[in-house]
């Protein structure tokens, strides 16, 4: 495999809670694609996602594109993740445009196709109203739009699928579908399957005795 053409490469990657190991993945390279990261519950796959975009230590190094390293570049790192909770909170005040205005300020990217996600995923209607008053469905709606700001080459979304209504769902697999086609690379955890008629997987990623397997 060409150097260039990788996304992301762990390497020697641990991860323990206190005293317990987590992850100890010694090599993953993933190529542009849409890999779908499977695992039981408490397998590790929230911790993967949270130490592969950078929001919790770890030991090893992760590098992004060839020449972004986790411990190099910490900034320019984060810069090109982004992470969509399974469960996502925000402080309780801020208003969902308050917390965009944030991601666009901060991460850039295109304004208008935001508006646009925005308005098909019908957060329109409850986007300056405080997030407390936010449904579960309302929250992750959110959440996955947050995700797609600014120029990521690498999206996590943890369990996306649950919650959001039907409408939304087709969506998301647009825009799943339309953001890989320009290269950006999607990782997914979800304990359902994600619909073959929507998606074309190029991997599953196992999570499995603080390992991970590309198949
Ligand atoms: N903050 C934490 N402190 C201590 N242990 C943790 C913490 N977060 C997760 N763990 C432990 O790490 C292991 C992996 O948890 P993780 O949430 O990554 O699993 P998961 O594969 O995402 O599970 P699920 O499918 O249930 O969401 C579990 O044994 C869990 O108890």
């Amino acid at each position: 495999m060409n150097i260039t053409e990788t996304v992301i490469a762990l390497h020697a990657v641990k991860k323990s809670y206190q005293d317990t190991p987590v992850l100890d993945i010694a090599s993953l390279t993933l190529i542009p694609g849409i890999y779908w990261l499977q695992g039981e519950n408490g397998a590790g796959k929230t911790t993967c996602m949270k130490v592969m975009a950078g929001l919790i230590p770890f030991k090893g190094e992760i590098v992004l594109k060839g020449n972004v390293s986790s411990r190099q570049h910490p900034v320019a790192f984060r810069r090109l993740i982004n992470y969509a909770e399974a469960e996502p909170l925000y402080p309780s005040f801020l208003t969902g445009r308050d917390l965009l205005e944030l991601y666009l300020n901060t991460k850039g990217g295109d304004r208008q196709q935001i508006a646009e996600i925005s308005t098909k995923l019908g957060i329109d209607t409850f986007v300056n109203n405080p997030v407390s008053s936010y449904s579960s469905g309302m929250l992750k709606k959110l959440s996955l739009l947050l995700a797609f700001t600014g120029n990521p080459v690498l999206i996590l979304l943890d369990e996306p699928l649950i919650t959001i209504d039907v409408q939304a769902l087709r969506t998301l697999y647009d825009l799943i579908r339309s953001y890989s086609a320009k290269g950006v690379t999607f990782c997914i955890t979800s304990h359902q399957p994600l619909d073959p008629a929507e998606l074309t997987v190029t991997g599953t990623l196992k999570v499995a005795h603080k390992n991970i397997t590309l198949n």
